[in-house]
């Protein structure tokens, strides 16, 4: 994937960073990237709440944080957390590629272990926008422990990748049921197929 953004992207400009992936995952090699259907959600979505401090669980290979990023105003930081060192270590030369680099802190380790320590080590007084895309099984773990730590202030909007592929019932359940957020699904497609996928869109009324 990294070859593919070096050798058919442009230095410095993300739609190109974005566009090489998305070639190279359709028509090369499959891989967990958001991709261009949901990615064209995450972008409405994004532009719509314009967040001057996003988080990203799970970076990946940071297609979804060069997506973000790309998009944010002057002065607004994304920070994304990714537990896989391999993972990090690619995502760092793709966003420095995309030229997002100022824009992005790519923090390595469990976001379980990160979360409480976001506010100390990065100065964040809470978030406008949280991303999730690490692990089903934490969607729900993270959500509470961001609760916890009061880093989710009213209006606070959580958007969740693979609620229906591979799916976090546990999590759709809580946001759906709880009276603290606002919950809308956005359907779409698993990156790159035609098997059905969707984002959660919560809102944190406080
Ligand atoms: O583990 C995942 N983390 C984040 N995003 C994912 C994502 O968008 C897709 C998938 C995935 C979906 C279907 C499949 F057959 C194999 C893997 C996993 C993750
Ligand atoms: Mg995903």
């Amino acid at each position: 994937m990294l070859k593919a953004v070096q050798k058919n992207a442009t230095k410095g400009d993300p739609q190109s960073v974005i566009s090489a992936i998305d070639h190279y995952c359709r028509n090369k090699e499959w891989a967990m990237n958001v991709g261009d259907d949901k990615g064209l959600i995450l972008d409405s979505v994004l532009t719509e709440v314009n967040p001057s401090a996003a988080l990203e669980l799970g970076t990946y290979c940071g297609y979804s944080t060069v997506r973000i990023a790309r998009l944010l105003s002057p002065g607004s930081k994304l920070i994304t957390v990714e537990f896989n060192p391999a993972f990090a270590a690619v995502a760092r030369q793709i966003i420095a590629y995309a030229g997002l680099q100022d824009k992005v802190t790519l923090v390595e380790g469990p976001s379980g272990d990160l979360i409480p320590k976001l506010r100390e080590r990065f100065g964040v007084k809470s978030f406008d926008f949280v991303f999730l895309d690490h692990w089903k099984d934490r969607y729900l773990l993270d959500t509470k422990l961001l609760e916890d730590c009061g880093l989710l202030q009213k209006g606070t909007v959580l958007l969740a990748d693979n609620v229906i592929c591979p799916g976090t019932p546990e999590y759709l359940k809580y946001v759906r049921s709880s009276p603290r957020y606002e919950s809308r699904y956005y359907k779409s497609n698993l990156e790159y197929t035609k098997l059905e996928d969707g984002l959660e869109k919560s809102v944190f009324l406080g």
